[in-house]
């Protein structure tokens, strides 16, 4: 329908744009790109619905209206769910994944190396959580992180764009343990709710208003994507799949950021499954958390 509009439009203008000079031609190329994204935007949910992996086409989208939203919401919501459907095509493509780390409670890391996106890691483990509950925690109050995780210094919402995405700002902690120093990040962070998954996406992006800020090395987190999905009818226990792609940047040797970056993903588990109250905590994170806290707030970052 909007491509025979725009055809019509095009018939009866074609006349008057032959007559158009300079600043004029272009004003009416730039509507021509902006119509031309908004067609590719479309073909992308048409993409989504009909090939991305692990059931995610399951999804009845809302029909999107274009029209109801600003050029830079589209653009939010267009990268967010491209970063969620290059997440989960990586984590569908089953070969090649060389196990990582086993830890005594069950929890596996995996990692491969992607052409494009480099070494990235993936992390299977069951929580003791209803996928509900763990939407909850991990994008709805996603700015109450900090509270609960000390590797997060912290987050901001800086935009909510729609019901499924926002574009957040987020601060590590650079501490004692994390030999990565702190790093800020700007993503855009998709969700998608079904009855017994979540997905949980993300991508870094630009924003003009927020540019890379003086004594910050600015990391790019994603494409990268949590799913969970639940585990019994009871909404116990879900599992938890979590694709870790970051570019740390700053000048660092590939072998500590190799370590860092699975050990990052079992510490946020650690931290998750304490706030879930502890229930599913094996005998190693108990004596972990028993002894002091190797996480020392310090300012010792790389700032
Ligand atoms: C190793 C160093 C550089 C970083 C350590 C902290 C990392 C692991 C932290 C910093 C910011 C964090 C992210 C902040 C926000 C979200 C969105 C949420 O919906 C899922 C978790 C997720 C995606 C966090 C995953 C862990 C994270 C990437």
């Amino acid at each position: 329908m909007l491509r025979a509009v725009v055809k019509l439009c095009c018939g009866i203008s074609y006349p008057h744009m032959r007559s158009m000079a300079g600043l004029q031609r272009r004003a009416v190329a730039v509507i021509g790109q902006e119509i031309t994204q908004l067609q590719q935007w479309g073909q992308i949910q048409q993409h989504i619905r009909t090939h991305v992996a692990l059931n995610y086409n399951e999804v009845e989208q809302e029909d999107v209206q274009p029209a109801a939203m600003s050029g830079n919401q589209l653009y939010y919501e267009q990268h967010g769910r491209e970063a969620m459907r290059k997440a989960l095509s990586m984590l569908e493509d089953k070969d090649g994944w060389k196990v990582e780390m086993t830890e005594s409670n069950g929890d596996v890391i995996y990692s491969k190396v992607i052409p494009g996106a480099g070494k990235v890691f993936r992390m299977e483990a069951v929580l003791e959580a209803g996928v509900d509950e763990l939407y909850d925690i991990l994008y709805a109050r996603v700015q109450e992180m900090p509270q609960w995780n000390p590797s997060i210094q912290h987050i901001e919402v800086l935009k909510h764009v729609g019901p499924e995405t926002i574009v957040t700002h987020e601060v590590s902690a650079g501490s004692a343990g994390n030999l990565i120093g702190q790093r800020d990040f700007v993503s855009v962070r998709h969700s998608c709710k079904q009855k017994s998954r979540v997905y949980l996406g993300g991508a870094a992006i630009q924003l003009e208003s927020f540019p890379p800020q003086a004594g910050f090395v600015r990391a790019e987190d994603g494409p990268t994507c949590i799913v969970l999905q639940a585990l019994d009818e009871d909404k116990t226990k879900s599992h938890f799949t979590w694709l870790l792609n970051m570019d740390v940047k700053g000048w660092l040797p590939k072998s500590i950021v190799n370590q860092a970056l699975p050990r990052a993903q079992l510490d946020f588990t650690r931290h998750l499954r304490r706030r879930l109250g502890g229930r599913s905590m094996s005998l190693h994170d108990s004596l972990h958390l028993a002894a002091p806290s190797p996480i020392l707030k310090t300012e010792t970052g790389e700032r």
